[in-house]
């Protein structure tokens, strides 16, 4: 039997997955490491822990299975997109990394809208500027740590980090680089206007690939320490959102793909990169050649769930905090929670919208505030599934993963918010199934994404609306938009309180 290994590098943890021929998992390893919070709106990560536990898992995987190093044919990844890695020119990191969900470049993001036009930077990268992007990062290291920012020879994203640790090759595949607003998505290219506009050196951007290019072979030190073979090819794959839409068989017009990790993200496929959504949903290159997807992103998803953790349930299991969600009612006796601790994007592009909850009683106790925290966050995804339907798609089916998966209650809740089946495939790990079927087809095991999918991805239960929680929920969505609104002023005035 033959094997592939995806690696997906997320924002809590690596996780990696060894695969079949059959699609069948074979083994599976999962990594945290820490996210570095220095002040409100910074989130930093050191590249040396991704390398050091995405090594520690590759490690543990092999000593687990019986699969034999040359049996697996390849290797590819999945990335948390956006974050900047700055290198010089020997290749060595710079700085920590600025992640996709730290908010420090609101400044940045006017200055290019200032230098580009709102409506060309539209045109080029299909995409507003959002302090999450790479380049207002990379004008932030420019104005803040000049010293610095001139020893910069190369940026990539955290993912193409790894692969070059594992490789000792630089590249970024079209999927990931749409993240950086420095790509002009239709045409595949970085754009040297947008460069030249912000008076960025192009050559700091790494050569392009497609997600499924293979792009070298394990190091032989790599493979001495984890135990795969120097033999063993390496494809681009690509970012973890196109990934998750390619693990979830998102590969045809009219499929929607919901992902709760740490952040959340309602993505739908799209075979042109022709349409307008002026900017209200994200609009990227996906993992499958020539195809594109849309996307609304809730910032801190899971991350509101693993925050209300941390500070009210520490030690305590998601399993064990979530155990009685299903006997608070809907609405949780009239609580609500809008889930802005770092900000939002979706609909609300806004780095400084702080969260609340509202509503709170005499009679609540802890399983109440869990519950809203939960309806708080689908009710975020539910305003980008809203913009989509507005758009015209037809949303009746909607593929559920990542670690919000895991919960048959937050599905069963999923189901009836969305109004639409919620289906959970054989694994919930989507982004690392669709880099390992990236490195499947590029290994030449099938003549298409398509194809692979239609051998490694198998339903494992869909969850039908219940049509009176739909109108119970419908009826508190109205109440839940208008907090944003009411808050405001409120966070604005909140904010020189933030440290
Ligand atoms: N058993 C569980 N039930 C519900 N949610 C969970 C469970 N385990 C983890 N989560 C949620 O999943 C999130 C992590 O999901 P994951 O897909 O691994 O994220 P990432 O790719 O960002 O590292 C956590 O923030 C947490 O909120
Ligand atoms: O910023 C985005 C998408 O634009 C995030 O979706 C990141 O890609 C992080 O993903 P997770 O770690 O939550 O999977």
């Amino acid at each position: 039997m033959k094997y592939v290994i995806g690696i997906d590098l997320g924002t809590s943890a690596v996780k990696i997955l060894l695969v079949n021929q059959n699609g069948e998992v074979s083994g599976e390893v999962s990594k945290s490491y820490p996210v570095m919070q220095e002040k409100t709106g910074y989130s930093e990560q050191n590249p040396e822990n991704w390398v050091e536990q995405t090594v520690a898992g590759l490690i543990e995987l092999l000593k687990n299975t019986n699969c034999r190093p040359e049996d697996i044919d390849g290797i590819s990844f999945s990335g948390q997109m956006h974050g900047l890695v700055l290198l010089d020119e020997h290749h060595q990191v710079l700085r920590n990394a600025i992640l996709w969900n730290d908010t420090r470049t609101s400044e940045q993001c006017q200055e290019i809208y200032e230098a580009v036009g709102k409506q060309r930077l539209l045109d080029i990268t299909k995409n507003p500027a959002l302090e999450g992007f790479t380049l207002p990062k990379l004008l932030w290291v420019k104005q803040h740590e000049p010293q610095l920012f001139h020893k910069a020879a190369k940026f990539v994203l955290p993912k193409d980090y790894v692969r070059y640790r594992l490789t000792g090759k630089l590249h970024m595949d079209y999927s990931d680089a749409a993240g950086t607003l420095l790509l002009d998505v239709s045409k595949k290219a970085w754009s040297k206007e947008i460069c030249d506009l912000l008076a960025i050196n192009i050559e700091l951007c790494p050569p392009l690939v497609e997600s499924h290019e293979e792009v070298g072979s394990i190091l032989p030190h790599v493979a001495t320490v984890t135990g795969l073979s120097p033999s063993t090819s390496v494809f681009a794959g690509g970012a973890d959102n196109a990934c998750g839409a390619i693990g979830s068989g998102i590969l045809e017009e009219g499929k929607t793909l919901c992902s709760i990790g740490t952040s959340g993200v309602i993505l739908s496929y799209e075979a042109t990169g022709t349409k307008e959504f002026e900017g209200k949903v994200h609009y990227f290159n996906h993992g499958a050649a020539d195809a594109y997807y849309t996307m609304g992103v809730t910032l801190a998803a899971g991350d509101s769930l693993s925050w209300f953790k941390q500070v009210f349930a520490q030690g305590e299991s998601f399993e064990t905090l979530l155990a009685d969600i299903g006997d608070v009612p809907i609405g949780a006796n009239g609580l609500l929670f809008t889930p802005y601790i770092v900000g939002e994007r979706t609909p609300h592009a806004d780095a400084n919208i702080r969260a609340s909850f509202i509503g709170m009683d005499r009679s609540h106790d802890r399983k109440h505030f869990v519950r809203a925290v939960l309806e708080g966050i689908t009710f975020s995804l539910n305003e980008s599934l809203d913009i989509f339907r507005q758009n015209g798609k037809k949303i009746e089916t909607v593929v559920s993963i990542g670690g919000g998966a895991k919960n048959d209650d937050w599905l069963q809740m999923q189901a009836d918010i969305f109004n639409a089946k919620i289906m959970r495939l054989n694994s919930e790990q989507g982004p690392a199934m669709g880099a390992a079927m990236l490195a499947a087809y590029g290994c030449g095991w099938f003549e298409s994404l398509r194809s692979c999918a239609a051998q490694f991805l198998k339903e494992d239960y869909t969850w039908i609306p219940i049509q009176e929680n739909v109108n119970r929920y419908q009826e508190l969505f109205k109440v839940y938009k208008a907090i944003y609104t009411n808050t405001i002023q409120i966070n604005k005035r909140l904010r020189v309180f933030r440290k």
